[in-house]
């Protein structure tokens, strides 16, 4: 896949109808793609989704359940024509390659499917609690490897796992990074960040970012800024 023009994916993460079609309205041309969450999807539905734009959206909903109940969630959201759909590594090779079988329906045109491996917001000492004594990054490359051999299209990482992702899988499968923090913002609930310039110079082929654009006074040129930095090669 070719590299976007501009890397940055804005997440509309709100409830508020209003509000998700006034940032869309206002980012639409300085970022590359919108991210509509589970939130969002839970309140509005898909009526919502092509309220807030009529582009493709990566639709991030995090699909995790037995493979038969994914497919059929990845076959009710095919409508919508989505650019990106996401699904949990932890469901498993048989969930992900039912998955990938359900989105074969809309034809080369379906949704990138991509597997979330270890949340951005999990330090880990938070993934220890859930049992998994490795390292994140160790998982994160168990779970990529899985996933990328059962069908899925590209991986949801943190920026301080791209680097060693690239290194282990090559240059093919898409890289979605969240846990992206320009110098200077506030972390909030993340906990594996880096800054945008650092996750794109590590491999990153899209940078997933809410609250740094989304929580500016100016979110449009929060947006702007960040994009003329990366393209500029600054430091931030
Ligand atoms: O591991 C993950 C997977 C998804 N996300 C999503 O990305 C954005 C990040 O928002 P910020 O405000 O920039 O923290 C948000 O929609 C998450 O649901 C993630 O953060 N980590």
């Amino acid at each position: 896949m070719t590299k976007p023009a501009n890397p940055i994916i804005a997440a509309i993460d709100t409830t508020d109808l209003a509000t998700a079609k006034q940032w869309s309205a206002q980012l639409g041309d300085h970022v590359g793609l919108l991210k509509l969450g589970l939130a969002f999807y839970l309140a509005h539905g898909q009526s919502g989704v092509r309220a807030v734009t009529d582009r493709p959206v990566f639709l991030d909903l995090k699909l995790h359940d037995i493979p038969n109940t994914v497919a059929g969630g990845v076959k009710a959201v095919l409508p919508l024509s989505a650019a990106m759909l996401t699904l949990h590594a932890g469901g498993g090779s048989a969930m992900i390659a039912a998955a990938r079988n359900a989105a074969e329906a809309a034809g080369p045109a379906r949704p990138k499917l991509l597997a979330v491996t270890v949340l951005t917001s999990l330090s880990a000492e938070a993934l220890a609690e859930t049992g998994v004594a490795d390292s994140p990054a160790a998982q994160v490359l168990r779970l990529a490897r899985m996933a990328l051999k059962s069908g899925a299209d590209g991986l949801v990482c943190s920026p301080q796992e791209v680097a060693m992702l690239r290194a282990e899988i090559g240059p093919e499968p898409l890289l979605v990074v969240p846990g992206i923090r320009p110098l200077g913002a506030d972390i909030g609930d993340q906990a594996r960040t880096l800054t945008p310039r650092e996750a794109m110079s590590a491999g990153a082929d899209w940078l997933v970012i809410g609250r740094p654009i989304t929580g500016a006074a100016d979110p449009a040129g929060a947006a702007a800024a960040i994009a003329a930095d990366l393209a500029t090669g600054g430091s931030s």
